[in-house]
């Protein structure tokens, strides 16, 4: 009977060994999975700074300027190598591994390669005509199959070897007629590749008459300074890009009026040539091709009748072959030859090279190109370490994707860093150390410019990458070749050592190279130019 009184006694809990075992594991599982799902689910953007609400991260963006230095020392601070920046209703998607950016555009080329809508890109493709800045579509395939068939391919590139060809002797006499003076390499580079371009575009260097000493005349001068600016503001952070209502119709950064200026300077001396010579095919004055104006002019469509491109897709896409053949050739060179005159032993072994591949009897030709290992070194080096600009153009997402374990909405815009990827201590070691030799390999095998890993991001890869990788390598391969067999590179007198300082607002060198250039040649080769 007591025992209904006694206190209930207590459930025995056998935990046996087993139990306990299955229990701890059961409890590591769920601690793994919060872990794991606060950093990497599929349902979480890249890690980034907090926005506000609507605006995103906006204010910011106003704020702190030059972006690119606010983005990186951000990724920096948190160490991130990859961010997710909210900017109004868009995610601006910065990468700085090499292993993601490979990821983005290997695994989700098809989903990440669109091009942003927005006020500077429409500007300078008239509306979307061109390649690079068009996005995904019938009109990007219709023009990037015309350039890889029929401006870019390696026919083509023979077809125009000695347009190039005279644009290199050019520079030559240009950089001897100064006598031993100072040379301002940033002009120089800059002209060649303008002057490369033009000659196989229009089939002449000069809009005008040029320079008594073959130098850039006034015409030249403006046409290359024009396409520096519209590189300067194309997808440069305008804050109405980033606004729905705003985008593509209205600029809030003061940029528009300055791009529209820069596009007139110089579709002034280029548009007026394209009319000019279609009315020369249509009259039949004009009856053999000639240069890359002839063939783009002379392309049928399907039924073989009627030209393929009209005249506003002629012009718009010759202002994209311009802008995309300018700026690389020329920084690397300028950046590489300034490392070089600081670090006079990987000058010398580069003139080592080219005396002896090429002698001192003749000048560098295209078709020692492949035999200068080290030159193209420096070169690789120098886009590794001093790339133009500090994003790749942007990638534009289709739909949702899952990249790293991150949940990238449709339409981000992905930012491949191309200083990040080159600089990246985890891939590079010394990143900062200007060192052609990493690049050779001990079986003496080509160096190339190109990069499949992405370690640094020269040319790019997948659908959208570079569409002239031939083209690019070769101009700016000769343009470091002829300067350092051409010439011997000093600093002017009362200078101790080059100033390898980016500028803060680009990633220039902060002043324009002054060096200088003897003759190291036979002095009648020169004269011969
Ligand atoms: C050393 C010189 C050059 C470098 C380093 C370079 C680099 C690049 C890069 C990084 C891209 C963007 C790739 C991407 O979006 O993932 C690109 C695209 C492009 N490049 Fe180049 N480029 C060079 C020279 C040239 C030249 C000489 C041409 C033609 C005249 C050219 C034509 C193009 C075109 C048409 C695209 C756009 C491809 C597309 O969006 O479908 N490039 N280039």
């Amino acid at each position: 009977s007591n025992n209904s009184m006694s206190s209930p006694e207590m459930p025995r809990i056998d935990i046996s060994p087993a139990f306990l075992s299955f229990g701890l594991t059961f409890l590591l599982a769920a601690m793994t999975f919060f872990l794991f799902s606060r950093k990497g689910s599929p349902h979480s953007l890249p890690p980034g700074p907090k926005a506000w609400p609507i605006v995103g991260n906006l204010p910011e963006l106003l704020l702190k300027k030059p972006t690119f230095r606010w983005i990186h020392k951000m990724m920096e601070d948190m160490g991130a190598e990859i961010l997710c920046i909210r900017l109004g209703n868009v995610h601006v998607i910065p990468v700085t591994s090499p292993e993601i950016a490979v990821e983005f555009l290997k695994k989700h080329d098809t989903v990440c390669s669109s091009r942003p809508v927005c006020l500077s890109a429409e500007l300078t493709s008239r509306g979307y005509l061109t390649t690079a800045l068009t996005p995904l579509g019938d009109h990007w395939k219709k023009m990037r199959r015309v350039l890889a068939s029929d401006i870019l391919s390696p026919e083509r590139h023979r077809w125009l070897a000695r347009k190039r060809a005279e644009e290199a002797d050019h520079l030559m006499r240009y950089i001897f007629n100064q006598n031993g003076g100072v040379v301002n390499v940033r002009v120089a580079t800059q002209h060649y590749c303008g002057n490369v371009i033009r000659k196989m575009i229009f089939g002449k260097r000069f809009f005008g008459v040029g320079r008594e000493d073959g130098g850039p005349g006034v015409e030249e001068e403006e046409h290359v300074n024009g396409l520096f600016t519209i590189l300067r503001f194309l997808y440069s952070f305008c804050v109405s890009d980033y606004v729905p209502l705003l985008r593509g119709r209205v600029d809030l950064d003061g940029h528009e009026g300055i791009m529209r200026w820069a596009i007139e300077s110089v579709t002034k001396y280029q548009d007026p040539e394209v009319d000019e010579r279609i009315r020369q095919w249509n009259e039949g004055t004009k009856m053999e091709q000639e240069d890359l104006l002839d063939v783009l002019i002379m392309l049928k469509d399907k039924d073989g009748n009627s030209p393929l491109l009209a005249p506003d897709e002629i012009k718009a896409q010759i202002l994209e072959l311009m802008l995309a053949a300018v700026d690389n050739p020329s920084n690397a060179v300028e950046w590489a030859l300034a490392e070089m005159i600081n670090q006079p032993e990987t000058l010398q072994r580069a003139t080592e090279e080219l005396d002896r591949v090429v002698g001192k009897h003749r000048m560098v030709q295209e078709s020692d190109l492949p035999n200068l290992n080290y030159v193209k070194a420096c070169v690789r080096e120098s886009f590794r370490l001093h790339p133009i600009a500090p994003f790749n153009l942007p990638h534009v997402s289709v739909s949702d994707a899952t990249v790293a374990g991150y949940f990238i909405p449709k339409g981000s815009h992905v930012l491949l860093s191309r200083p990040g990827l080159g600089r990246n201590p985890r891939a590079w070691a010394e990143p900062l150390r200007f060192r052609p030799e990493r690049h050779l390999r001990e079986d003496g095998s080509a160096v190339v410019l190109t990069d499949p890993d992405l370690r640094m991001l020269s040319f790019s890869i997948g659908r959208r990458g570079c569409a002239g990788v031939t083209l690019g390598s070769t101009m700016t391969v000769m343009l470091m070749a002829r300067l350092l067999h051409g010439f011997t590179w000093e600093l002017p007198y009362d200078v101790l050592k080059i100033e390898l300082k980016e500028s803060d607002g680009d990633l220039f060198l902060a002043k324009p190279l002054l060096a200088l250039a003897r003759p190291r040649l036979d002095e009648n080769l020169h004269l011969s130019l």
